[in-house]
């Protein structure tokens, strides 16, 4: 038996092709989380925290007013003093929600429940109004006591959240500026294929692009981050470059390529990893479709993702090798198959896994129809796959289905 031997030890090349179940796992194992990065607040959101948020200082760090009126010192009637000063026993100064509450205050009385008034002398007395409740001058009421939300040190959100816009009002509350997260791993593809046209109504020979303009929603669907996109034709020139020219700015950490995956004079992907010093990691998966599906290393650590060209082939082989890989390159867990009970006979397919698109009704699920490997007219209407094992399935018996990027988006 071939094997190859992967930086975390796993044997992963195989003289028999993986089934379905095992190249899942090995798209999972062959990369680790990517290191956390600082973003600011607003990119925070919807992002996983990798450093617990903690309060720096009491929050709030101030006692301050709850209600609109006048702080006072003791019981009244008061002597209204200037604001901010501190006050002494009897005394009163004016004070708005949110306002610093002056030192020597022992109550915050509400506008509704004071009268002010003038004495001849100018002198302003505030009194209760005859209406205003008995506790409303007992000491504390009104006041928000410093630290009354967290104390110095308190984890405010642990690490491993998934990051709300409450979450990110709580940080900013606190004081914080930047957010440690999870950095999401970037994707950038590579459609190949001199046939493919991107717009019209293609010619005979030439088929319309399917996978230029989902892959980006696609990519985002899966967790991770687009980084552009590249046409080639088939010339093995254009393979090498697309594949070895790392593209300005931030460097992708997978590459997902279409097409090309096959044994023809124009199928280069496997002698252009070779030729750049990389290593097949899985060559060919024991399913249908996407069974030439190819996942490769290059020595600068980019993983590289050759799907077959025809459509539902390659979706089936990113659903299969590029969303474990993104969820182990994000720290996320493997997404697990949910048992359904099948609607329908499903045919054997002698040592094949078969990925069928799927839609669920009344808890029961059917496939598509219209899923040959070169159609998308079946996915368009699943809620679901179905991998259904060599044997096939009966009517009533339980099937592993899996969400699809859009009915179930990662995080
Ligand atoms: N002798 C054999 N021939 C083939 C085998 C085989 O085992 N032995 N496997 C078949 C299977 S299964 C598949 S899948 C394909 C894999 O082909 P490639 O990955 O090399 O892809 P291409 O040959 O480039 O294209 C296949 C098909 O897909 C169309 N295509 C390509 N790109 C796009 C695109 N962006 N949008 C829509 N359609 C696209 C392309 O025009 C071809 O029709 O090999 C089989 N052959
Ligand atoms: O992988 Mo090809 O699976 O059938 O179109």
């Amino acid at each position: 038996m071939l094997t190859q031997e992967t930086a975390a030890g796993t044997s992963l090349l195989r003289r028999h092709a993986p089934t379905w179940a095992e190249a899942r796992q090995l798209a999972y194992h062959c990369g680790g989380p990517l290191p956390p990065v600082n973003v600011t607040l607003r990119d925070a959101i919807g992002r996983t925290l990798t450093s617990a948020v903690t309060a720096q200082r009491n929050l709030p760090h101030y006692a301050s007013s709850a209600m609109d009126g006048w702080a006072t010192h003791g019981s009244g009637p008061w002597t209204l003093t200037a604001p901010g000063r501190q006050l002494s026993a009897g005394e009163a100064s004016v004070i708005a929600t949110g306002g610093l509450v002056p030192a020597g205050a022992t109550t915050v009385l509400r506008k509704e429940s004071g009268h002010v008034s003038a004495d001849g002398s100018g002198i302003q007395r505030l009194t209760l109004t005859p209406d205003a409740k008995p506790d409303e001058a007992h000491p504390g009421r009104h006041i928000r006591p410093a630290g009354e939300e967290a104390t110095a040190g308190d984890v405010l959100i642990p690490a491993g959240t998934h990051l709300n816009p409450a979450h990110i009002a709580l940080a900013a509350v606190a004081g914080h500026d930047y957010l440690q997260v999870q950095r999401k791993p970037r994707a950038a593809v590579v459609l190949t294929g001199s046939e493919v046209v991107t717009s019209g109504e293609p010619g005979p020979g030439q088929v319309r692009d399917a996978f230029g303009p989902q892959l980006d929603a696609v990519i985002l669907q899966l967790g991770a981050e687009p980084a552009g996109q590249l046409r080639i034709g088939d010339s093995y020139e254009e393979w090498l470059a697309a594949l070895g020219d790392v593209p300005e700015g931030l460097p992708p950490d997978v590459t997902i390529t279409t097409g090309g995956t096959g044994k023809s004079g124009t199928d280069h992907f496997r002698d252009a990893i070779a030729a750049l010093g990389g290593r097949l990691l899985l060559d060919g998966i024991a399913m249908r479709p996407g069974h030439p599906a190819v996942l490769a290393e290059l020595p600068d650590g980019r993983f590289v993702i050759g799907l077959p060209g025809n459509p539902l082939a390659a979706m089936m082989a990113l659903m299969t090798l590029g969303e474990p890989l993104l969820a182990a390159l994000g720290n996320r867990p493997l997404r697990a198959a949910r048992l359904v009970t099948s609607g329908a006979d499903i045919e054997p397919c002698p040592g094949r896994t078969r990925l069928m698109p799927c839609t669920s009704i009344h808890d029961l699920a059917f496939p598509t129809s219209r899923t040959g490997p070169g159609m998308m007219r079946g996915l368009a209407w699943a809620d679901g796959y179905m991998a259904v094992p060599p044997e096939g399935v009966a009517a009533g018996a339980p099937v592993s289905v899996l969400p699809l990027p859009w009915t179930a988006p990662s995080v």
